[in-house]
């Protein structure tokens, strides 16, 4: 890692520590020489796999929910640096239940802000998601929302206050537990029908590399209450489905089952109002705060004649992989070779 001197000797905690992302990130900082990194999850089980399998004596294991403020507070005791990537994420759950959404997402990054200020935390970054953009599903309501409570968080504080807050949103990370990658190849590799839902729908395609990528690229970059995205390629869900298929040389059939409850035709990382004041760096977007305080002028009388003009980033209008293209990622992917391999269960946790 070259952030190896901001890191030198530190302290960081992950909040919900045991995940996909967790396990990305811990692996990247464990070739660092960090000082320590705390994982924060509630899953004792799941804590105790991923003791015995990195086995590195600067791991340090915490079961907490970030629901209760005195089990965060006392694991931030003496942290640097916090990454909070704790969250309800599945779709169709916090549809079912919404408060479980608001209690984990909103109330428990309530609890880790509260806690990272209150224990001079230097930089604390949550992570959200592209569906808190327009969102229509309880869980990019709940996501958005806090999106809105760490930049309301960050706006309260002085501005030389030993803590900056922000965030990064990211789309679909790439074969994780439970998404379209492992589905399909499940599907092809039992003969069954590819079922796909519109042919048409766009996502963004990014690997959980990239994801840490981008949460220390805005570590690195980050000013008070930021939001950054990482660009990304996209491609529709037909064009993966048949990459798929080349990649593992199968010809199972596809059947279009349709849109599901919750689900949009395409993402979008950046809205329009966004766009409009978004700092362009390179492969990646800085939304900086909105700057209106609470005088509220800005809300009612001051408009923003650059919004009209501006188009969101989505999933639709970024750079779209063709089908080759498709394939040569997938190739690329630790998951897919396993699986080409034969050796199933590839994906960890
Ligand atoms: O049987 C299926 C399942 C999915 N898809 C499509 O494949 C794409 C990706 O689907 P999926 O991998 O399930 O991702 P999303 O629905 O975009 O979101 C998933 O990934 C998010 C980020 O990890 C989680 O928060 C959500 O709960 C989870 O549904 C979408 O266009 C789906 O419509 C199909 O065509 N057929």
């Amino acid at each position: 890692m070259s952030d190896t001197t901001v890191f030198s000797g530190k302290t960081i905690l992950v909040t919900g520590g045991t995940g996909s992302f967790g396990h990305a990130v811990v692996r990247r900082f464990l070739k660092s020489d960090i000082g320590q990194i705390r994982i924060f999850s509630r899953d004792e089980k799941k804590q105790e796999d991923m003791r015995i399998g990195l086995a590195d004596e600067r791991l340090r294991f915490y079961i907490g929910d970030v629901r209760e403020f005195g089990s965060i507070n006392e694991a931030m005791r003496g942290v640097d640096f916090v990454f909070h990537a704790a969250a309800l994420k599945q779709v169709p759950s916090c549809e079912f239940y919404p408060m479980e959404a608001v209690r984990t997402n909103v109330q428990g990054t309530e609890n880790v802000v509260n806690a990272a200020i209150g224990n001079g935390v230097k930089r604390m970054i949550a992570l959200s998601t592209d569906k808190a953009v327009y969102p229509i599903n309880a869980m990019g309501l709940s996501k958005a929302m806090m999106e809105k409570l760490v930049i309301a968080k960050s706006r309260m504080l002085e501005p030389n206050s030993p803590t900056v807050l922000c965030a990064t949103r990211y789309g679909n990370v790439m074969a994780s537990r439970g998404s379209v990658i492992p589905l399909f190849i499940k599907q092809m590799k039992a003969g069954q029908d590819l079922t796909i839902t519109d042919p048409n729908m766009t996502r963004f395609l990014m690997s959980l590399e990239q994801s840490v990528d981008l949460v220390l690229f805005a570590f690195t970059n980050g000013r008070q209450g930021d939001i950054f995205v990482q660009k990304a390629p996209a491609s529709t869900v037909g064009d993966l489905a048949e990459a798929l298929r080349i990649v593992f040389d199968k010809k199972n059939p596809i059947r279009v089952i349709g849109t599901r409850h919750g689900e949009k035709l395409y993402e979008s990382l950046v809205s329009r109002e966004e766009m409009a004041r978004a700092e362009d760096m390179g492969g990646f977007y800085r939304v900086p705060a909105d700057a209106r305080d609470l005088n509220y002028s800005k809300f009612f009388t001051d408009g923003e004649t650059t919004i009209s003009v501006t188009e969101d980033y989505t999933s639709h209008n970024t750079e779209r992989l063709s089908v080759g293209q498709v394939v040569d990622v997938l190739r690329n992917l630790d998951y897919v070779q396993a699986e080409l391999r034969g050796e199933p269960s590839a994906t960890p946790y």
